[in-house]
């Protein structure tokens, strides 16, 4: 496998991603428009729990396309479980999508609209697969939570990761990233909305069960403007590309129905 031949550009973004990976013309593609009055009420859908107390970040790093923050996955000491999920899933990682200055750049749409941010803490089903890699091709293989970002007053706790985003300005740096809960990101509500879905990047499998949080995190245009001093490009290269708009945008529904819990 060569490395990564796709991007948010115009040559290499969403809408030619199909040329190199035609699952993206599938039949359960993510992110995808959510339209709440024609999503159905399931009353057997427990609540999520999501149990990161004894989690071990290890690192962030640019990689290119996002910023991502690493956890320790070599057992249950962070996972989510309950909603939709047969078994408790590990986290594996989470990372961000998110638009250029004034623009929205959530992959999700909820009635239409846009957020000006995705948070996606991305699980696997450890139970059934035996490694992160096997589970992302696999149907019930991968568990990722949404949450959406608005702008309004600065995170509490966003700062944590703002202020390290200087360390991974290049594509291809990473640095120490310890004691990080992202339990912190998380909104006071636990009501979701869950579908099944697909990676929202290449390689695009279609391994995802959705579980979206319906009331965002608030951040600070300030603090949203940091995750923009990132670069695509690694340091070494000529082109200077800022990271932002890296999401892709909504997806034929193909018939799926979004369930919501109470
Ligand atoms: N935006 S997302 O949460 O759907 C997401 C999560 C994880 C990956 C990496 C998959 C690597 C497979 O080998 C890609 C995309
Ligand atoms: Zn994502």
């Amino acid at each position: 496998m060569t490395g990564c031949n796709w991007g948010y550009g115009k040559e290499d973004g969403p809408s030619v991603w199909h040329k190199n990976y035609p699952i993206a013309l599938g039949k359960r593609q993510s992110p995808v428009d959510i339209i709440p009055d024609e999503t159905v009420r399931d009353f057997s859908l427990g609540p999520i729990v999501p149990d990161y107390d004894r989690c071990t970040s290890v690192n962030i790093s640019n990689n290119g396309h996002s910023v991502v923050v690493e956890f320790v996955d070599c057992d249950d000491r962070s996972v989510i479980r309950g909603g939709p999920l047969d078994n408790p899933y590990r986290l594996k990682q989470f990372h961000f999508h998110w638009g250029g200055k004034g623009h929205d750049g959530s992959e999700h749409t909820v009635g239409g609209v846009g957020y000006t941010s995705e948070l996606h803490l991305v699980h696997w089903n450890a139970i059934k697969y035996r490694s992160f890699r096997e589970a992302s091709k696999s149907s019930d293989g991968l568990a990722v939570l949404g949450i959406f970002l608005e702008t309004g007053d600065d995170h509490r706790w966003l700062h944590v990761i703002t202020d390290a985003l200087y360390m991974v300005k290049y594509k291809g740096s990473v640095t120490d990233f310890k004691d990080f809960n992202p339990r912190c990101l998380l909104p006071s509500s636990l009501h979701y909305w869950t579908y099944l879905g697909s990676l929202t990047t290449p390689p695009l499998y279609e391994s995802v069960t959705w579980i979206l949080l319906k009331e965002p995190i608030t951040v600070s245009e300030r603090q949203l403007a940091m995750f923009r001093m990132l670069q695509f490009n690694a340091e070494e290269e000529d082109e200077r590309m800022r990271m932002e708009n890296n999401f892709r945008p909504p997806q034929p529904l193909e018939g799926r129905t979004v369930l919501s819990s109470n």
